[in-house]
This record gives C-alpha cells, sequence and structure tokens, in this order.
C-alpha cells in the first residue's frame, strides 16, 4: 500500500493565512454579474477591490480524500449588499461540508436546486454543517475580515454556473442600520 503523508499546519488566525497554501484572489472584477445594484458594481469597479482570498491545500480529486481552505472575506457592500463570496452548488451535487468561524462575523445562505434558502449567522467557533445538495455562498456582513475554514470532499469540485445566472433567492443587505435577508427581486428558478 502506497500511503501517504500525514501532516499539521497552523492558521494564522489574525490574517486566514496556510503557510504553503495555494493562494486564490478575487477581486470585485471577477464577480460581474454576482450583485443586484449595477450601478454600485459599475462605481465601486474604479477602485477594483479585493472582495475575498482563499488559501486551499488541496489533493487529487478521488473519492474519500479531503481538502480544506480558508476564506478571508473583506468588510463592504456594492449598494446595500454586502460582500460575498461566489457561492456554489458541488459539482458532484451529494458531497457535504463543514465550515468553521475563525474571525469577524457574518453568516451563510444556503439553497436547495428547488430555492429554499437558509441563513445561518456565523462568528469565531460556529460550525456549519453544508448538507449534500445546498448551494452555499458566505457573506461579511461586519466590518473587519471575516476569516473562516471550510474543509470539503477531494471530490466534491465547484459547480458555479446556476449561482452566477440566478443568484440566489435572498440576498444579504444593510438597511436603516440593520442586516436584512430579504427575497432577491431577480430570483427566478
Ligand atoms: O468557491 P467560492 O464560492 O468562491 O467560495 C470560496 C470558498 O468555498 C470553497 O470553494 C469551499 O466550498 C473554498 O475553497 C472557499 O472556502
Ligand atoms: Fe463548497
Amino acid at each position: 500500500m502506497d500511503y501517504k503523508t500525514p501532516f499539521g499546519v497552523k492558521i494564522d488566525l489574525e490574517t486566514g493565512v496556510i503557510p504553503g497554501a495555494n493562494k486564490l484572489v478575487r477581486r470585485l472584477s471577477d464577480m460581474r454579474g454576482y450583485f443586484l445594484d449595477e450601478k454600485a458594481y459599475e462605481e465601486l469597479l474604479k477602485e477594483d477591490p479585493i472582495v475575498y482570498e482563499v488559501y486551499a491545500i488541496e489533493q487529487e480529486e478521488k473519492e474519500g480524500d479531503l481538502n480544506f481552505a480558508t476564506t478571508v472575506l473583506y468588510p463592504g457592500k456594492v449598494g446595500k449588499e454586502f460582500f460575498f463570496t461566489k457561492g456554489h452548488y458541488h459539482a458532484k451535487a451529494d458531497r457535504a461540508e463543514i465550515y468553521c468561524g475563525i474571525k469577524g462575523r457574518g453568516g451563510m445562505l444556503l439553497q436547495t436546486p428547488e430555492g429554499e434558502a437558509k441563513w445561518i449567522p456565523m462568528e469565531p467557533g460556529t460550525v456549519v454543517y453544508v448538507p449534500p445538495y445546498w448551494a452555499h455562498r458566505t457573506v461579511n456582513t461586519g466590518n473587519e475580515p471575516f476569516i473562516f475554514l471550510a474543509i470539503y470532499p477531494a471530490d466534491a469540485g465547484h459547480d458555479y454556473g446556476s449561482i452566477k445566472e440566478k443568484g440566489f433567492s435572498k440576498i444579504v443587505i444593510e438597511e436603516d442600520g440593520e442586516v436584512k435577508v430579504v427575497d432577491n427581486p431577480r430570483w427566478k428558478l
């Protein structure tokens, strides 16, 4: 038997950095069409801020193995809508995932293919179970970076398509100084 070598890494709990991980940067320009307020999007695009960074330790796409990644989701808004990750179903749709809040505040929007949505607030120490078949997107509702760890099957993959096209049935906005999870006016099944 050809065994893989076990290892440990230390996540920097202040910055979310995982030493030796692959770093992925997503700027606002990588997220055209994702936010509701197109005028506010074009305006903020002049600065093209980083929306989030991912530090991933990934294995070969094989059944039984696990990947893990931290995400640093920066604070900000496009119009009323808080910064979020793109969000996805898993390419192998029946694969589940675990998230754990490390720093900052926010939450996760989850959704079934039929459009049933759920919002789960997250803070440091919150563990979120993403069941098979649920799309998932994290949202920073605070004013500091929202940092969390995700652990997911190595063969889960990402299916961004339908979320990119249609978004989630709910959006997370700031209104009258409050965080509100409201119906997405552009949502259609
Ligand atoms: O892949 P998205 O939707 O851009 O969100 C990034 C986060 O989700 C993951 O893809 C895991 O679900 C991680 O790599 C990262 O934590
Ligand atoms: Fe995922």
